[in-house]
């Protein structure tokens, strides 16, 4: 909400300046994001496309400038989302004779798909460390971190199953080696006697790039491994593809440009993937480049509130998301080659 508000009031400053763009530039501001983006982002997509639209490429919502995720990294670094994970909604369903409860079976519709979910919960997806765009993050970064990380980061090609068990430590950074399974929905039972015919919960799978949707379900079946259990998929996308973050990505360098002039502080741009899902993933029909990108800083302890209690930011921080805006849409109009990244010796 606040990047949508930033990007408002960057365009009324540009309005205010007389500020006349030399290329084009679209807003795409879609009234339902937050269910799934079909009747916004999905035809606005459609509409753009009809029009023959080809987009050079697009920012929007899902990393941020990261501080403190990683333990030892001392300072704070920006993560470009490049990629974005996909996603299953999964519906099981248990149908069971129904009788009185003074009387019950061995087995009850409640039980079994009890049972069966708490399977899926103890069963962690694998892990897939090294098959995303998160190796090549931790690589960027090994030179930030003190003896002997930063030996161990650089030899990945040595520590990478070290690497990958100490990411599962946090269920933040797990999310990031693995599909996880979040069980979100459990429906059964309506009276206090009656043994339910029928009970039915619900599994959020957030599919990790170098898995399918496909892939996942088989998994899911085989963990569940009970014929009694029918699996209802809601809805379910791939992983996004993952986008260029070479020296000609122009989307990337010109946010990477971006980010050093707002953020002098940050020494570190580095590709990743977004754990979560954005309207991004609706445009993939009119471009290859897809950067997700909200320039604010984001600690661990204020990762519960997105989605939870008290979601906020400050007023100087949501200055500095504007700023970023207002500078972002001038670097994109000022010169269409790609500003290279300079590498350090
Ligand atoms: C190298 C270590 C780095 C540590 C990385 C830490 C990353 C932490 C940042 C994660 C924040 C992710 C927030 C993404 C915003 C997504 C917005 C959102 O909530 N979208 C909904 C969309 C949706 C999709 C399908 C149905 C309904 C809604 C979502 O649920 O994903």
């Amino acid at each position: 909400m606040s990047l949508m508000c930033a990007i408002l009031q960057a365009l009324e400053l540009l309005l205010i300046r007389n500020y006349i763009p030399q290329r084009s530039f679209f807003i795409a501001l879609g009234h339902d994001e937050e269910v799934s983006g079909v009747n916004g982002a999905q035809k606005i997509s459609a509409l753009l496309q009809a029009r023959g639209i080809q987009l050079a490429f697009i920012v929007d919502e899902g990393s941020f400038l990261l501080d403190g995720f990683i333990p030892n990294l001392q300072k704070p670094f920006a993560m470009v989302a490049v990629s974005e994970k996909g996603a299953i909604n999964l519906m099981l369903q248990v149908n069971m004779t129904p009788g009185h409860s003074s009387a019950p079976p061995k087995e009850t519709s409640i039980g079994i798909l009890a049972a069966a979910v708490s399977r899926l919960e103890q069963t962690p997806m694998p892990n897939m460390f090294g098959g995303g765009p998160l190796k090549m993050a931790l690589q960027q970064l090994a030179n930030e971190f003190p003896f002997p990380a930063n030996i161990v980061l650089s030899n990945l090609w040595l520590f990478q199953p070290l690497v990958s068990r100490l990411m599962e430590r946090n269920y933040i950074t797990n999310a990031l080696v693995r599909t996880t399974t979040a069980l979100t929905m459990f429906n059964a039972g309506v009276k206090v006697n009656v043994i339910p015919p029928v009970a039915q919960a619900t599994i959020n799978f957030r599919i990790h790039p170098a898995q399918t949707v496909q892939e996942v379900l088989k998994l899911a079946k085989d963990i569940v491994a009970d014929d009694r259990i029918q699996f209802h998929v809601l809805n379910a996308f791939d992983p996004l593809p993952v986008s260029p973050s070479d020296d000609q990505a122009l989307g990337y360098q010109l946010l990477r440009q971006t980010i050093q002039s707002v953020f002098p502080e940050v020494n570190i741009v580095a590709p990743g993937t977004c754990i979560g899902n954005t309207d991004s993933r609706h445009y993939t029909n009119l471009t290859t480049g897809i950067y997700r990108f909200n320039p604010i800083y984001l600690q661990p302890q204020s990762f519960s509130s997105i989605h939870g209690i008290n979601e906020k930011i400050s007023v100087q921080a949501y200055e500095t998301q504007v700023k970023f805006i207002f500078e972002f849409i001038q670097n994109a109009d000022a010169d269409p080659r790609p500003v290279p990244h300079l590498h350090e010796l």
